[in-house]
């Protein structure tokens, strides 16, 4: 991989001996992931001390850019209050700009920007660069599904792995263990790169064979998230969040095989796979706005919610539930997921919060 590379290239001309990392988001866990890197790039001699991250720019109560306020005290006062992500990253509100030096990618903006985001970079990466995505989502194209990783491939040409895992940002943040998978589709070595960028003591990182398995575990936990949220909202008790998470984790699985039939079972038990459903449906947004939800009777729309709960912050699994609902509707297997058909028609009102649990088809299914 590019960053080992040292000398000059085929035109004489001299090349860069280090690799540089650009992270692509600021929200909550961009910033964390920007922390991880940074302390990182430090230490590594094979990574430049600067990293850049790309920040969507807004403006502060006190009327100062969010990124002069990054740089100059070092933390994201929206998104990550009160953590400092390290003197060499440098906050910078031009996308291209903040790209164009860089030879590895960090993409982590909720998943409905990305789309835009490849768009406004297509042509404009150049040379050796290898991507991973810490986007939990997919896109959901006329041809169907299309995930993250994907995405950014096909509308960039660069190679991408994925990382995942039972990863709330804000315990992340101030250093409690957590684990991460890193799903990676052919290199183990450039896997490995991005396990040595993001390992530290209280974060580990384990690779696997399993790009699709990988993301689809990050992009679908997020629907079960919602419907433990309503069982909370709901008072159903512990048993029933249990059912509703081992119901989900079914479904997970079952949808990945059936989009890509290579998905392996043991990366459900990976951090991406149990240990995310469960952080999720104890500690995650989702939940915890799917619980207001619930509470409201399901009279409060979730954009309002997601508003005022999240100060900005965005829920991926509303949308994903469409988008699942979408896919599964169009290829005719709708019966086959009630869990995540229900959430998405509790979602938009269809059906009330509590028909959750209101169905028999959760029993062994032959089919999943
Ligand atoms: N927060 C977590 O605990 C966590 C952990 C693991 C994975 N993730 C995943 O990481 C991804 C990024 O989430 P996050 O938590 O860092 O973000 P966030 O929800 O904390 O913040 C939202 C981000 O979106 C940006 N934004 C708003 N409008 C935009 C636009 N039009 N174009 C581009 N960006 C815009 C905001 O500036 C902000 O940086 C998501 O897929 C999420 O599921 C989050
Ligand atoms: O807060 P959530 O629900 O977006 O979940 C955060 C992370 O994905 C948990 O791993």
């Amino acid at each position: 991989m590019s960053h080992a590379k040292s000398g000059e290239d085929a035109n004489g001309e001299c090349r860069d001996s280090k690799s540089r990392v650009t992270i692509v988001g600021s929200g909550s866990w961009g910033s964390v992931a920007a922390k991880l890197v940074a302390s990182n790039a430090l230490k590594l001699p094979s990574f430049h001390d600067e990293v850049r991250m790309w920040v969507f720019e807004e403006v502060l109560p006190n009327g100062e850019k969010l990124t002069d306020a990054i740089n100059k005290t070092n933390e994201n006062a929206n998104y990550l209050p009160g953590i400092k992500l390290g003197r060499n990253v440098v906050a910078d509100p031009d996308l291209e700009n903040a790209v164009k030096e860089a030879n590895m990618l960090v993409f982590v903006t909720p998943h409905q920007f990305m789309d835009g985001i490849c768009k406004k970079l297509k042509g404009k990466i150049k040379g050796e660069v290898e991507a991973i995505s810490l986007v939990k989502g997919m896109e959901v194209k006329k041809e169907g599904p299309c995930m993250i990783s994907s995405l950014i491939t096909k509308e960039l040409g660069i190679n991408c792995c994925v990382l995942m895992g039972a990863n709330i940002a804000n315990e992340i943040a101030v250093e409690k263990f957590s684990e991460a998978t890193v799903g990676y589709r052919e290199s183990r070595e450039i896997a490995d790169t991005w396990v040595q960028l993001f390992s530290t003591p209280y974060f580990m990182v384990t690779p696997v064979h399993d790009v699709e398995g990988v993301e689809l575990c990050g992009t679908l936990k997020n629907v079960v998230a919602i419907a433990a949220g309503f069982v909370d909202g709901l008072e159903m008790g512990n048993n029933t969040k249990a059912a509703i998470m081992r119901i989900g984790l079914r479904e997970m699985k079952a949808l990945s095989k059936l989009l890509f039939p290579s998905v392996k079972d043991s990366t459900f038990f990976e951090s991406c796979g149990v240990a995310d459903v469960i952080t999720t449906c104890l500690g995650g947004r989702n939940r915890r706005v799917a619980e207001a939800f619930a509470q409201s009777g399901g009279k409060r729309s979730f954009d309002e919610l997601e508003a005022e709960m999240l100060e900005g912050q965005k829920l991926q699994g509303v949308s994903t539930a469409r988008e699942v609902y979408e896919t599964l509707n169009h290829c005719g297997k709708l019966e086959m997921f009630p869990l995540f058909s229900t959430v998405h028609q509790i979602c938009i009102g269809r059906l009330k919060p509590d028909a959750i649990v209101h169905y028999r088809n959760f029993g062994p299914n032959p089919k999943l």
